[in-house]
């Protein structure tokens, strides 16, 4: 029989359940900061704000990737870097987008955005620059039949893209389908994080695309402007990267910005090299796409456990630069800098 006693406690474990329910879809949404504020306030939301902390440093690409991207760090307390993911680079109409669920997630939630982020982020120039091919544009696809594998040149890999008929199984799409080797992100004393192979990579892989916002040459001077200063006053890093393309004058004709400091992917981790390191970047365009993507590719046979490094340039105009750590021989001492 319910007694007036039990009627009460039955609702105060009804609202305490509501009660944590609620915190375990609102508190993902937290920055490290406002997330280390409220597990100060009761016990319960201590224990969801430790297991949001375990599954935030348990994949930095939280279900975007087919692969887990944890964190590892043996060098201070610092679980885990707080960061907006995107798994491919995004056009500036997304740089309102301040906060991203990051917690214990169920992936298929994560997949269906992966696929929206990636459709918005198509730049698509119109259906005439797609090919008609049936399914797959594999080998057996000569160039005469699908006027994407005709494209390809030396410098810049033409892939399959948003206006072709083939579908997303196709080989010719080879960095759209996100990560597909194991890598994990290592704290280093001296260096903050890096990204590191977590199984043999060959050479000629490709590893992943350098992801983030796109910008405007103006708005990545006044954004460089902003981290140099910074930079110059304490712990912070910047992931601006900046490519231009080469006419075979060596003039640049194009140049691409994309920054990852506040939305990017695993490769925001990756830090330099002077010896060139183990990566190279390579420009990636879709049929029908108007602007390549920036993907990296193993530069030789990369072993487990080792780093993963590029150059960031070989131009150093600041006297006062950043102290460089890559450990190679041929290490100039400080990191590369120019003028954005
Ligand atoms: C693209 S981020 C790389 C990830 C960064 N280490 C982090 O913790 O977020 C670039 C920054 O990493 C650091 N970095 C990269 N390569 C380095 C190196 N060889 N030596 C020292 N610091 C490095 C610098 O602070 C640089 O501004």
């Amino acid at each position: 029989m319910s007694t007036p006693e039990n009627l009460l406690q039955k609702r105060d474990t009804h609202r305490e359940n509501l009660f944590l329910s609620c915190a375990g879809l609102i508190l993902p949404w937290l920055t490290p900061q406002e997330l280390a504020s409220i597990s100060l306030t009761c016990k319960s939301l201590k224990h969801i704000a430790k297991s949001i902390t375990v599954a935030r440093s348990s994949d930095a690409a939280r279900s975007f990737e087919s692969l887990p991207i944890p964190f590892v760090n043996t060098v201070d307390s610092l679980p885990y870097a707080y960061f907006i993911y995107t798994p491919t680079q995004l056009l500036p109409y997304y740089r309102q987008c301040s906060r991203q669920f990051w917690g214990p997630v169920n992936p298929s939630f994560n997949h269906i955005s992966r696929l929206h982020f990636i459709s918005s982020s198509s730049n698509s120039l119109g259906e005439a620059f797609g090919c008609n091919c049936d399914s797959k544009c594999d080998g057996e696809s000569n160039e005469e039949e699908c006027p994407c594998l005709a494209l390809r040149s030396s410098d810049v890999i033409t892939e399959c893209g948003p206006t072709c008929r083939c579908e997303s199984e196709c080989v010719n799409r080879l960095t759209q389908k996100g990560v597909s080797v194991k890598m994990k992100i290592v704290r280093d004393m001296k260096k903050g994080w890096g990204l590191h192979a977590d199984q043999k990579i060959p050479n000629g892989q490709f590893v992943c695309e350098y992801a983030g916002e796109l910008l405007t040459t103006k708005e990545a001077r006044r954004r460089q402007l902003e981290y140099d200063e910074l930079a110059s006053s304490g712990r912070f890093s910047s992931s601006l990267l900046v490519i231009r393309e080469h006419l075979p004058s060596g003039k640049a004709c194009f140049r691409i910005n994309i920054d990852a400091t506040r939305i990017g992917n695993a490769a925001r981790f990756i830090n330099h090299s002077c010896d060139g390191g183990n990566l190279s970047t390579v420009l990636v365009r879709s049929c029908g796409a108007f602007l390549p993507r920036i993907c990296f590719f193993a530069s030789e046979d990369i072993q487990v456990g080792e780093e993963l490094t590029f150059s960031y340039g070989n131009i150093r105009l600041r006297s006062d630069g950043l102290p460089c750590y890559c450990g190679s021989c041929c290490c100039f001492g400080t990191l590369p800098s120019e003028n954005t």
